[in-house]
């Protein structure tokens, strides 16, 4: 099957939307761009065997590539609107396209976005998509709101994709505390000894079909002060809060949010380094004022996703931990780098 049968595959089957002036098959997509309404754009890359294991089943490959997208317009609090899709693979093979853009599409479908154009290239297998959304003007959340005292919340439960992954003995590099360069991978250790049987589908789950967190992210706005998705992991991408918003942060490592199947796999050590520094979690950490408190916990409640306050945000430049006793608590590394090993 060649280059434009591929494209048409992929045209016949996505969604329309009223906005589209020109949608696939065209030089470029036009779109009507609300007036009242400010344009959100992101893109992430999805290289095979950096940001998905070479076993994934297409499905997933192409529910990922969306997620951690959406998962982006979540964490800026836009209503995700188009996206592109650029597809670089080896072969011409319809069934494992037909599979992604059944994964694909399913997410798309839940959040209303349109697929309007893209690119499908021969090469190594990799997926960029770029989404855009739509904010009210001057509304969109952002890293360098915080202030001095907000409560740091997360959404869902950390740490549970770096677990599938570490299970996989396919553990992640990252910078150390310091931010020096570490080629070490997240966990040194070899897994601990626990009953991870009957955890690893739960937690591969968690790994492969990440939740954005659109609803969330969209209730945010007027609430939250600062915003960011969790992809490099806690430590790392908190950090980027500190330092847009000139601020530390206070981390109680012990409030971090676990799965049951994190907690009963993982001993409590192991399961700290996960949800401090694993990654891949594509979940929300936000800021908000100690007064926001309970429009927080009724958001967790309309929403149906836990939303857990994990500390505060403190003079200094960085993010600091304590455990239950009040003790100083330091990650190995605090996350993903590319390049760092
Ligand atoms: N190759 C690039 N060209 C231009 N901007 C880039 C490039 N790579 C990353 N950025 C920008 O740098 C910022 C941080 O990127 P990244 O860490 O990938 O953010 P995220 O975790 O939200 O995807 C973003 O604003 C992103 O758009
Ligand atoms: C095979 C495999 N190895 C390692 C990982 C872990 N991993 C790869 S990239 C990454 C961080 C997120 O990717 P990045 O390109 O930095 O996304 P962004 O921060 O730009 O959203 C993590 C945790 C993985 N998901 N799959
Ligand atoms: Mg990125």
């Amino acid at each position: 099957m060649a280059e434009f049968d591929l494209i048409e595959r992929i045209r016949s089957r996505a969604p329309s939307r009223a906005d589209i002036v020109l949608g696939v098959g065209d030089d470029a997509a036009v779109v009507r761009v609300p007036p009242d309404r400010e344009l959100v754009i992101c893109t992430d890359t999805l290289n095979a065997g950096v940001h998905f294991p070479l076993d994934t089943a297409p499905f997933d490959i192409g529910w990922k590539a969306l997620a951690v997208n959406l998962s982006d317009l979540a964490a800026m609090g836009a209503q995700p609107a188009w996206c592109t899709l650029s597809l670089s693979m080896p072969g011409d093979d319809p069934a494992w396209l037909d599979s992604f853009l059944d994964g694909f599409l399913a997410l798309a479908g839940q959040h209303g976005i349109a697929l309007i154009g893209g690119d499908t290239t021969r090469g190594p297998l990799s997926i960029g998509v770029t989404a855009h959304g739509l904010v009210e003007p001057g509304r969109a959340l952002q890293r360098g709101g915080a202030q001095m005292g907000d409560d740091i919340w997360v959404s869902g439960t950390l740490g549970d994709a770096a677990a599938a992954l570490w299970l996989m003995g396919n553990a992640g590099v990252g910078a150390t505390a310091d931010g020096r360069r570490n080629p070490k991978p997240a966990l040194a250790a070899p897994p601990t000894q626990r009953a991870h049987s009957g955890h690893g589908e739960t937690l591969r789950e968690r790994l492969d079909r990440p939740q954005p967190r659109l609803a969330v992210g969209l209730a945010l706005v007027g609430i939250a002060h600062a915003a960011i998705d969790l992809s490099d992991g806690l430590w790392s991408d908190l950090g980027h809060v500190c330092r847009a918003s000139g601020l530390g942060a206070l981390v109680e490592v012990d409030a971090l949010p676990a799965s049951a199947s994190l907690s009963q796999g993982f001993a409590a050590d192991d399961r700290r380094t996960l949800q401090a520094s694993g990654g891949d979690d594509y979940e929300l950490c936000f800021t908000a004022p100690p007064s926001a408190r309970a429009q927080v916990e009724a958001l967790e409640l309309e929403s149906g996703t836990a939303l857990t306050r994990i500390g505060r945000m403190v003079a200094g430049t960085q993010v600091a931990g304590v455990d239950a006793e009040d003790a100083p608590w330091v990650p190995e590394r605090t996350g993903w780098v590319h390049f760092s090993d």
